[in-house]
């Protein structure tokens, strides 16, 4: 949560006339270097999946920037040596170069630095890794890499983020979200999964088909706007994960439809509305909250962002101010579609958020719903806050 004497955060200017990016489908040339945060629960298989991209011949020249070698120390590389006299700071680094090109970077300190030394290396790798220990909560790191003055002055003219992977363990995910807990009523594993936009559930040739179900249920449920995928030792298409554009103001490919229809769960932890489909979810402190907006005029769309900027900085409802904190957005994306047909996407990491406009993708053929949709993801969404939008979009 964010503290009280935390200064509102200065937003970036958006060019909402901008023209809206290619969408990509996989590592693509361009002028900054796409960075992607690996996060997931201890021993979920992040090292696996990292390993395996460091090993395999895919043609991409990736750098990896980890905590500590690990695993990957058995990898064939040759170590290049960036310590300078002049720089102190470059000791507490290692690199490997490895036979399939990819770089790898063990960091003991702030990932910034690390970076910034890789960024002398510019041209010589098409992606960033940032492989976070099992207990980080992206959503801090996320937010270093996007939509600050800071990042944008500095780092942001090399990188930007291109999405945050969590790998999660299909055989002890479920349990570990279901004791997950924090003072303040938020544990890592939940936040891990909040703040990604790509869920590996991993190790599913463990368990039964329908105890992945399950756990896949849950995760869908905590986070509706991510992607799931399946994997067995972290086995994907780096398509799927690397070169996604998940900040860009760009169509979805789609945000999670609510689950009709009957499925099992237990009730000591399901806080799905079963009557109206899974919109809106509850455990262990956290929510997720799916809500429908109608097409929007002009001055709607700049109530909504209001409302947005309310509950994201002072984290209440505007008709709510006696009810300080009650709300804590960790992760928010939405689609709005507004008059004659443009379309607006929200995308939200903590308490920095941009709402931008697609030009020309109001196109069924993208998959654009006729209707918006906001999806958020938090502490203290209930039914007053779908109320509270339903109302001021009235
Ligand atoms: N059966 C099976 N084992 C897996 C799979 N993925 C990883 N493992 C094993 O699970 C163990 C933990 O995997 P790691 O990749 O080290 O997990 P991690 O998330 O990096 O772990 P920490 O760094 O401790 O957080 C290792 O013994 C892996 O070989 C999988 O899909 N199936």
């Amino acid at each position: 949560m964010l503290a009280e004497e935390d200064d509102v955060p200065s937003l970036i200017e958006t060019d909402a006339t901008a023209t809206a990016p290619e969408v990509k489908t996989g590592i693509a040339a361009g002028s900054t270097v796409p960075l992607t945060i690996i996060c997931g629960f201890l021993g979920a298989g992040k090292s696996t999946l990292v390993k395996r991209i460091l090993t395999e011949r895919h043609g991409y020249r990736i750098a990896v920037i980890m905590n500590e070698f690990g695993d990957t120390a058995d990898i064939e590389a040759k170590t290049i040596n960036v310590s300078s006299a002049d720089d102190p700071t470059a000791q507490s680094e290692e690199f490997l170069e490895l036979a399939n090109g990819c770089l790898c970077c063990s960091i003991k300190d702030s990932g910034a630095a690390a970076i910034e030394r890789l960024m002398q290396r510019k041209g010589a790798f098409d992606h960033i890794l940032l492989e976070t220990t099992g207990l980080a909560d992206p959503g801090p790191i996320a937010s270093m890499f996007w939509q600050n003055e800071e990042f944008a002055m500095g780092l942001g003219r090399d990188i930007h983020l291109d999405g945050v992977v969590c790998v999660v363990d299909a055989v002890f995910g479920r349990k570990q979200m279901e004791e997950d807990h924090a003072a303040d009523g938020i544990g890592e594993s939940l936040r891990q999964i909040a703040g990604s936009d790509v869920i590996l559930l991993n190790k599913v040739d463990i368990p039964p088909p329908e105890e992945v179900e399950v756990t896949e249920g849950m995760i869908r449920g905590v986070n509706p706007a991510a992607s799931i995928f399946r994997t067995v030792r972290g086995q994907i298409d780096l398509k799927l994960i690397l070169g996604i554009d998940a900040y860009a103001a760009k169509p979805f490919a789609k945000l999670s439809e609510p689950e009709t229809g009957s499925h099992t769960c237990d009730d000591q932890h399901c806080g799905h509305n079963h009557e109206r489909g899974l919109t809106h979810y509850e455990m262990r402190g956290i929510t997720s909250l799916q809500i429908d907006c109608p097409t929007l005029t002009a001055s709607q769309l700049s109530r909504l962002d209001e409302w947005i900027r309310t509950i994201l900085w002072e984290n209440h409802l505007p008709e709510d101010e006696s009810n300080p904190n009650i709300l804590e957005i960790l992760r928010c994306k939405g689609v709005f579609v507004v008059g004659d047909g443009k379309l607006y996407i929200l995308q939200g990491v903590r308490n920095m958020y941009e709402i931008a406009e697609v030009e020309g993708a109001v196109d069924s053929a993208t998959g654009v719903p006729d209707a918006g949709k906001l999806v958020l993801i938090g502490k203290g969404l209930d039914e007053h806050v779908r109320r509270s939008l339903q109302v001021l979009l009235e």
